[in-house]
């Protein structure tokens, strides 16, 4: 079983427009609505794989009404935390062109009683777990360091923690030796304070966060790829995509790809490329099934392009 634990989920509505024209009424030619954040949608990811999950999360008002009956409506075991404040509503605006804005919204403050029963959830439904995955932005309320003391927990509890955050959240957690955190190409740089333009530059920066803690650190670096460095060395994984049509949790997607297929080494980085490139070709966030994903189309080697340019470099 995979537990997730989103302390700040969302209600994601995505608009396809034909292009963003400020200061202009746009007119969407599609829109949809999925039930959101980051450990939302890997848990989404592990039912569509067929795997057991159980996600976490804090849900209020009326949109966090709507996101507990999207998630039953995709047969997702929910172990919810209510909460007084409203769940937040984010917003994805799809261009024609591929190029995506997101704006997503701070969520509602927890009390010091929501934040006891959150991590009292986890602690009740973490027994029998295979991994924790701790994923998103802190809501207000939560101090920086809450993933690090939620790590520390997991692991005194004997279970394996992915962690999927940024900024100060992200560097506090690495002294409690997470097995595997999954920055993006921007979280990386943001936490090695260095731009980022080639492969090598990733392969550094993910070794540096290696050096502050991280046992594993699989980087999704967009349409660059993949790379997964652990005590046993580095691998690097691209997979061609031809259209993207919203690459909204690409990179949840391919966490719970990593960890469906045993999250350790180059096989599962392949399933995580794998889930990537398969996200990234479906609507908003929808996570793919076994029959969206092209496995024979991934290539992972031990042989990390350093001196490969990033098409999506980060300054
Ligand atoms: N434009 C693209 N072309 C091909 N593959 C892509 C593209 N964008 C994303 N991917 C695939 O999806 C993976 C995850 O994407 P990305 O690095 O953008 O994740 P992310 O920023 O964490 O996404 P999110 O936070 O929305 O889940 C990439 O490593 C790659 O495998
Ligand atoms: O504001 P956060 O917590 O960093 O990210 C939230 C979010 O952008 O992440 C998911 C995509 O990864 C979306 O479902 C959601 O809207």
């Amino acid at each position: 079983m995979i537990l997730t634990v989103t302390p700040n989920p969302s209600l994601d509505r995505t608009y396809e427009v034909p292009s963003l024209d400020r200061g202009e009424v746009v007119r969407a030619t599609g829109e949809r609505v999925d039930p959101g954040g980051k450990g939302v949608n890997v848990s989404r990811a592990v039912t569509a794989a067929g795997r057991r999950t159980v996600a976490v999360l804090p849900l209020g008002g009326a949109p966090g009404a709507l996101v507990a009956d999207l998630l039953d409506a995709q047969g997702i075991e929910v172990a919810p935390v209510p909460v007084a404040g409203a769940t937040r509503s984010n917003i994805a605006l799809a261009e024609a062109d591929g190029v995506l804005t997101k704006i997503n919204a701070p969520g509602p403050e927890l009390t010091a009683a929501e934040r006891e029963l959150l991590l009292d959830t986890v602690r009740r439904q973490s027994p029998g777990a295979d991994w924790i995955a701790c994923c998103g932005s802190l809501p207000r309320g939560l101090a920086p360091s809450w993933y690090a003391e939620l790590v520390a927990r997991v692991h005194a509890a004997g279970v394996r923690v992915a962690l999927d955050t940024s900024g100060p959240a992200l560097l506090a957690a690495l002294r409690e030796r997470p097995d595997v955190v999954k920055p993006n190409a921007g979280e990386l740089a943001e936490a090695v304070g260095r731009p980022l333009a080639t492969v090598g530059d990733a392969l550094k920066a993910a070794e540096e966060l290696r050096g502050m803690g991280a046992r594993a650190v699989l980087a999704s670096l967009g349409a660059d790829g993949q790379l997964l460095v652990d005590d046993d060395g580095a691998w690097f994984g691209t997979a061609p995509v031809d259209a993207v049509r919203s690459n909204v949790g690409a990179g949840d997607s391919s966490l719970a790809g990593f960890l469906v297929a045993g999250g350790r080494g180059p096989e599962a980085l392949a399933s995580a490329v794998a889930h990537g490139a398969a996200a990234v070709r479906l609507p908003g966030s929808v996570m793919p099934a076994p029959a969206d994903l092209d496995p024979a189309a991934v290539t992972v080697t031990a042989d990390v392009p350093a001196d490969r340019v990033l098409r999506e470099p980060v300054s």
